[in-house]
């Protein structure tokens, strides 16, 4: 054996026992596609495109697949219609929690825009907890099932409409009771974070977090305001960030003001690569950012977005990831460190998911190799950046 046997490119079942940590990840965008069925009957709902659950499955994907931000957003219109009633909205949130610890996510950060789900007469309040119960609930039922998972809700806004300020202060109150931060998203162009100036401002007085989808369908400026007018503690994609990095034919590398700051302050980036194929933020993984932003060290993380309009999972995005840049165990701990460090819950417990979950995991997995038979055991192909996590 050599040591290069230690740093091994995973196979897709080490991939899903890995332990991840997903910091994007839309409830509206991660329906099961039966529940989808489900409540539209439920409801009364009656404009689903498909009927059955297969095939509605495969409609979302494709839909989703326009090559257009906007276009993409059109396919919540089915979601967000069934999530109207408190129970619809415990039974998603319930699923959303027990489908990612069924993946191997150990922590996840869900949002959805509460705004979005007053259709049927709730209250603002009562879909935060209709949702906050849910978790709670997918939490105890992973748990029976022989996995652990931690999820906390993020409050988005819809930065097309007017209800930032009120949004950010419901996510100050339910702080600490589920909710762990505050987010913008819907269509980037014509809608800079700056028109939200209020909330952020509002939100840094609280001491809160926010995170701001800007740098996927609208390139460096939306970044440049996100963080230097808003003050956000996380980019919601930032995959743009390239735009201001310039590799020579040689290879040498030159970052720009910006892109120098994102990587100087450790500003997170949550990169979602399925996602961006599909809005035309990327045009294939090889040619994904995030594999210049990982050799370049920026704090890049990975992430699902919407799971059913991707048809993808975290084990997913790490799977095409490994297929295409050849990562490593170490590459995917890295990852996933990197991610749990920039999550929204406070420091001590981010260190003990380092330290007491995702390091022992990860050297668990990398310890296989060592008692395999040699001649049954699953085939291990070595490949090493040479980097620790
Ligand atoms: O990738 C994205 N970029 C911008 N907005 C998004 C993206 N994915 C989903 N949403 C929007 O966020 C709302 C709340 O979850 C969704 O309803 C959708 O409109
Ligand atoms: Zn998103």
């Amino acid at each position: 054996m050599t040591s290069q046997t230690l740093n091994t490119v995973p196979t897709e079942e080490q991939i899903r026992r890995a332990p991840k940590v997903l910091l994007h990840d839309h409830l509206d965008g991660g329906l099961r596609p039966a529940t989808i069925v489900d409540l539209a009957r439920e409801t009364g709902y009656d404009a689903l495109p498909e009927s059955e659950a297969d095939r509605l499955e495969a409609w979302f994907r494709e839909s989703a697949d326009s090559g257009s931000l906007e276009r993409y957003l059109e396919t919540f219109s089915h979601t967000v219609a069934v999530l109207q009633t408190r129970d619809a909205l415990f039974r998603v949130a319930a699923e959303c929690a027990e489908d990612l610890a069924a993946d191997g996510v150990v922590y996840a950060e869900v949002r959805y825009a509460p705004e979005q789900h007053l259709e049927g007469g709730l209250g603002l309040e009562e879909v935060v907890e209709a949702v906050n119960e849910g978790f709670r609930e997918g939490e105890r039922r992973a748990r029976a099932a022989g996995h652990r998972i931690r999820v906390g809700a993020l409050l988005t806004a819809m930065r097309h409409a007017a209800r930032a300020l009120e949004i950010a202060e419901l996510a100050n109150r339910y702080r600490d009771v589920g909710v762990v931060g505050f987010d913008i998203a819907g269509a980037e162009a014509g809608y800079p974070p700056t028109r939200h100036l209020d909330a952020f401002e509002y939100l840094k007085r609280e001491n809160n977090h926010f995170t701001i989808h800007a740098g996927e369908a609208f390139g460096l400026p939306s970044i440049w305001q996100a963080l230097q007018w808003c003050g956000a503690d996380r980019l919601g994609h930032g995959v743009r960030i390239i735009d201001d990095i310039q590799v020579a034919d040689d290879g040498t590398v030159k970052l720009g003001r910006l892109a120098s700051y994102v990587r100087d302050k450790r500003v997170p980036l949550e990169l979602c690569p399925s996602s961006n194929l599909q809005t035309g933020a990327a045009t294939s993984y090889a040619e994904h950012p995030i594999g210049l932003l990982r050799r370049l060290h920026f704090r890049a993380t990975v992430n699902t977005d919407n799971r059913l309009m991707s048809g993808t999972s975290m084990s997913g995005e790490f799977a095409r990831l490994v297929e295409t840049f050849r990562y490593t165990l170490d590459d995917m701990q890295w990852f996933t460190v990197n991610a749990m460090k920039s999550a929204f819950i406070p420091f001590d417990e981010r260190l003990a998911m380092i330290n007491e979950v995702i390091k022992p995991g990860y050297a668990e997995l990398k310890s296989e190799w060592l008692f395999q038979d040699a001649l049954t055991g699953t085939a291990v192909t070595s490949a090493s950046t040479g980097e620790p996590g």
